[in-house]
């Protein structure tokens, strides 16, 4: 039977871009499905606006410390829907380059919402395809369904009020006062920025502590630096119910704190649902899995033997370089070599001020694995940075060892650069290195890095 496509992918994200352009590279008819922009959650309102932010962010908190550093007081204004502005130019500019990469590998993008007919054909909706236009029915050998996520909003009266992680991207101007439900990476990294510009933000969480799944000391680490800076956290608590006023919005909070607050913006992140519905699965013979992921094998083959998921839509790991990697297995499994993605050493960070990083075992994991044998080395200290200023900045490291062979189960750190050096140091414990081999390391000095070699 001859086919249109070797491969279709359903979504120009992260995963279904990175699959395009590897089974191009073995030569197969390969064509990629968007129904809005191309890049997906990641580019467009994910981690590239998110970072530029930060950015931004930052140069409010350097103007803060810059007196002590024998800098004058200035009075800088902010002006956010110039820097946003900027921000989306740098996007199109990211967009632009996928489509030059796409065009230049032969991919063939398609503009429209997809929907299986059957496990070897889709239908396009509202399709605009590049070369030729029209609604059409399309078939491929294969099928990568990268369909991504989309935020869940906790079913509350009044919930229309609030907004996500996406509408944050496109507001008009900066709130006075944020109501944050969910103390996760979202939750997390939006309270740090709105801080940092002046917002007054509250921060809440079902959970004691913010970010679930890290180690214990991120979490309490993170959670201090966030209070340190005036950020107000309410733990054991949600929104039970959203009201408009005349004053603004009317959160009533549920849990250890039963009160009602008055704020400007709720942003509501607890967490994100994968886009399975309306994509015609049942058509195909596609199930799913646990809430609503869609199931894959450790090949990332769903119940359908021609079809494949990856990235956001089956929750293993919802990052963007675990969508990439998991599209370019998929891509190798199908036209070249079977490939499993290994998740043992994923790294993250939470671009918070301040920032945590992370690589390998927690220690309540290592523990579980391990018992006894599991040593932890931590530290927490004030970065130079800081010496000169009137403000308590600290830094925290730990490491997680197995004592039995002195390998470094995990490494997690809390402070200023600590994505950057996590990410150095993940190849490193990725590849088993030990304590030891840490401590015989030199260092280069002065920098907070260095510290990771003298733990004890
Ligand atoms: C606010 C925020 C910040 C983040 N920050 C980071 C970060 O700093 N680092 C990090 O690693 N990760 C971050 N993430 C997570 C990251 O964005 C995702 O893990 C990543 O984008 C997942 O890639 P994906 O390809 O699976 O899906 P997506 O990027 O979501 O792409 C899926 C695409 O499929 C399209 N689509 C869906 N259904 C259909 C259909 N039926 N037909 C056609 N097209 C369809 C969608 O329009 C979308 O463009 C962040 C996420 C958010 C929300
Ligand atoms: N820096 C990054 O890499 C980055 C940044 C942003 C997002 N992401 C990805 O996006 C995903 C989604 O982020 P997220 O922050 O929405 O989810 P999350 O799963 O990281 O955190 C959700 C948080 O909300 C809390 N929560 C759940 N229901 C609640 C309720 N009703 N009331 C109060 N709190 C509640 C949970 O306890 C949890 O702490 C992340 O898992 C991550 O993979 C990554």
């Amino acid at each position: 039977m001859s086919y249109n496509f070797d491969l279709f992918i359903i979504g120009a994200g992260p995963g279904g871009i990175a699959a395009a352009k590897q089974a191009a590279s073995y030569g197969k008819r390969v064509a990629i499905a968007e129904q809005e922009v191309i890049g997906g959650t990641c580019v467009n309102r994910g981690c590239i606006p998110k970072k530029l932010i930060v950015y931004a962010a930052d140069v409010a908190l350097q103007d803060k410390i810059a007196p002590n550093y024998g800098w004058s007081e200035c009075q800088r204004q902010f002006d956010w829907s110039k820097f946003i502005a900027k921000v989306y130019q740098h996007v199109k500019s990211i967009q632009k380059s996928y489509l030059e990469t796409l065009h230049k590998k032969d991919v063939e993008l398609i503009r429209g919402r997809v929907k299986f007919v059957d496990p070897h054909t889709v239908e396009i909706g509202d399709c605009a395809l590049l070369s030729t236009g029209g609604d059409r029915k399309i078939t491929a050998d294969k099928i990568l369904i990268a369909v991504g996520g989309h935020p869940n909003k906790p079913d509350i009266p009044g919930i229309e009020h609030a907004v996500t992680s996406r509408e944050m991207f496109q507001i008009q101007q900066l709130p006075k006062r944020i109501a944050i439900v969910g103390g996760g990476y979202i939750g997390v990294e939006f309270a740090s920025m709105m801080n940092a510009f002046g917002v007054e933000v509250t921060l809440m969480d079902t959970d004691e502590l913010i970010l679930d799944g890290f180690d214990k000391d991120i979490r309490s680490s993170v959670q201090d630096g966030l209070i340190q800076r005036g950020i107000r956290f309410l733990g054991k608590t949600t929104a039970k119910e959203i009201k408009q006023s005349a004053q603004g919005l009317q959160i009533t909070l549920s849990g250890d704190t039963e009160q009602t607050i008055t704020t400007d913006t709720i942003l509501v992140a607890t967490g994100r649902v994968p886009n399975t519905k309306d994509l015609g699965l049942e058509n195909a013979g596609v199930e799913l899995g646990k809430k609503g992921a869609i199931q894959v094998d450790d090949y990332n083959r769903t119940t359908q033997d021609n079809i494949f998921a990856v990235g956001d839509c089956i929750s293993r790991v919802p990052l963007t370089p675990v969508a990439r990697t998991e599209g370019e297995a998929v891509a190798k499994t199908a036209f070249g070599q079977p490939q499993k993605v290994d998740y043992e050493y994923v790294t993250s960070a939470v671009f918070a001020r301040p920032e945590a990083a992370t690589v390998g075992m927690t220690e309540d994991k290592a523990r579980e694995k391990y018992g006894d044998a599991v040593r932890c080395y931590k530290t927490e200290f004030e970065p130079l940075l800081y010496s000169i200023v009137d403000r308590n900045e600290p830094t925290m490291m730990k490491l997680v060892v197995d004592s039995n062979t002195d390998q470094v189960l995990g490494a997690h750190m809390v402070g200023e650069h600590a994505a950057d050096i996590i990410q150095s140091l993940a190849v490193a414990v990725r590849k088993g290195i030990t304590k030891e081999d840490f401590d015989a390391t030199i260092g280069i000095h002065p920098t907070t890095g260095e510290e990771f070699l003298t733990l004890d």
